[in-house]
């Protein structure tokens, strides 16, 4: 039986690596013909992709460093990890609305600057500290945009804290619904959300409609002395506007996970070196959860948490070979695909036929042995990405 290779395109967690058997794994940064790779923020665009790969793993929530439609159009399935990371970001963010109530950051700065005996600094500092009063989390409007698995969590910390908290996110799902303080409002537009808050947080993926998001008209919604904290992706925000709207005084404080040379240094601008998931629970949980659905997807053909591949998942049928076929989701697909087995005198155990979008998704469980030129049959059929006999 050959051996799955799995490339490694960032600093993976060694406890997720250690699910991939060595017996039945090959895994290392550098390694030519890949069947899957494991990767965090490194960006898959422009990348030439081997032929040889059968599966993309993000140790990590944002698919926008993989070229997501590429990757369908060539049959391959991409997976992250939802809610692996959103507890490191939720006490980020947290810690980013205190940076910024307190004045932390000059406060810090301020203290690194003092020099003389203990009785001068003593008297600098009493003398200095009225520089940096802030206010009180409690009472204060907190708004949300985007209640997936970070949104909600932070939704939730912020409303133990004695926050207002009103949301946004007109795709929420049941289940984010469900984990959702019953007190959280419900904003009816981002417009409404910024004119409310004294503090707003974004939450959202990089797609088409977040980018460019908070602009220089919805900036001037937002209250004066308000907080923007931005732990998403940096395009969501027109950092220009931002900058601007920090020295014109409207805007209290800019807390990002992103830092951009325009920006660095700013006066209101609290960037930190995208730490959101970087802790230690977050790296394990991640790179667990990527390899586990990696390898079900490699060994069985089974697809869990897939963002472009439909869920599906067909117990394996005993003493059967499985085919796996990706195809357009067009009329035919499975009656093509039937008629060539059929045709190769092979019965059907067992079938699976999902959809999602304008991918299709076909388990076929048969008796005895699938042949190299029943696979290659399927491959010649019009609409059909990628087929794959199942080793096991
Ligand atoms: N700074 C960091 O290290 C990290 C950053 N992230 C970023 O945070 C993003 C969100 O992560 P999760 O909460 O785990 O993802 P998620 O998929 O659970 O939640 C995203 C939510 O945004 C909502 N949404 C989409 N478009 C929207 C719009 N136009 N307006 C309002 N809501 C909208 C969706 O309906 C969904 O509920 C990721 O895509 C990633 O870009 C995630 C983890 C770590
Ligand atoms: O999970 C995400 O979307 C993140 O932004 C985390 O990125 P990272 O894995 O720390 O490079």
């Amino acid at each position: 039986m050959n051996k799955y290779k799995i490339q490694t395109l960032n600093n993976i967690s060694p406890k997720g690596l250690g699910r991939f058997p060595l017996e039945r794994y090959e895994v290392a940064s550098d390694l030519s013909e890949p069947d899957g790779l494991v990767l965090r923020s490194a960006s898959l665009h422009g990348m030439a992709i081997p032929p040889s790969l059968k599966a993309v793993g993000r140790a990590g929530a944002g698919t926008n460093n993989i070229p997501v439609a590429e990757m369908s159009s060539r049959g391959v399935a991409v997976f992250n990890a939802p809610g692996a990371n959103a507890n490191a970001v939720k006490e980020l963010v947290v810690t980013g609305m205190l940076l910024a109530a307190r004045n932390i950051i000059a406060a810090w700065d301020f203290v690194h600057g003092l020099d003389g005996d203990a009785d001068t600094m003593g008297q600098a500092v009493e003398a200095g500290k009225k520089q940096f009063k802030g206010f009180e989390l409690p009472g204060r409007t907190l708004g949300v945009v985007g209640l997936g698995a970070i949104g909600v969590k932070v939704a939730n910390v912020a409303q133990d804290l004695g926050m207002q908290v009103i949301g946004y996110d007109p795709a929420i799902t049941v289940g984010n619904a469900w984990q959702l303080d019953a007190s959280v409002e419900q904003a009816h537009t981002v417009e409404e959300l910024l004119s409310r808050s004294d503090f707003v947080s974004l939450h959202v993926p990089l797609i088409d409609a977040t980018r460019g998001l908070i602009n220089a008209d919805r900036l001037k919604l937002m209250k004066t002395g308000a907080t923007l904290l931005n732990f998403s992706r940096a395009p969501i925000v027109d950092e220009t506007a931002v900058l601007q709207a920090l020295e014109q005084g409207g805007l209290h404080r800019y807390v990002c996970d992103f830092p951009t040379p325009e920006a660095r240094g700013r006066a209101g601008v609290i960037a930190l070196p995208h730490l959101g998931a970087s802790t230690q629970e977050a790296e394990d949980n991640c790179a667990v959860m990527v390899a586990d659905q990696l390898r079900d997807y490699l060994e069985t053909g089974n697809v869990r948490n897939s963002v472009n591949f439909p869920e599906a998942v067909l117990p394996m049928t005993d003493g059967a070979a499985r085919l796996a076929v990706a195809n357009r989701n067009v009329p035919n697909m499975v009656g093509q695909i039937s008629t060539v087995l059929a045709q190769r005198g092979l019965n059907i155990a067992d079938l699976l036929n999902k959809s999602r979008g304008d991918l299709a998704y076909t388990l076929v469980d048969v008796d005895g042995e699938l042949p190299d030129a029943v696979l290659d049959e399927l491959r010649g059929i019009d609409g059909v990405l990628s087929v794959r006999a199942i080793d096991h």
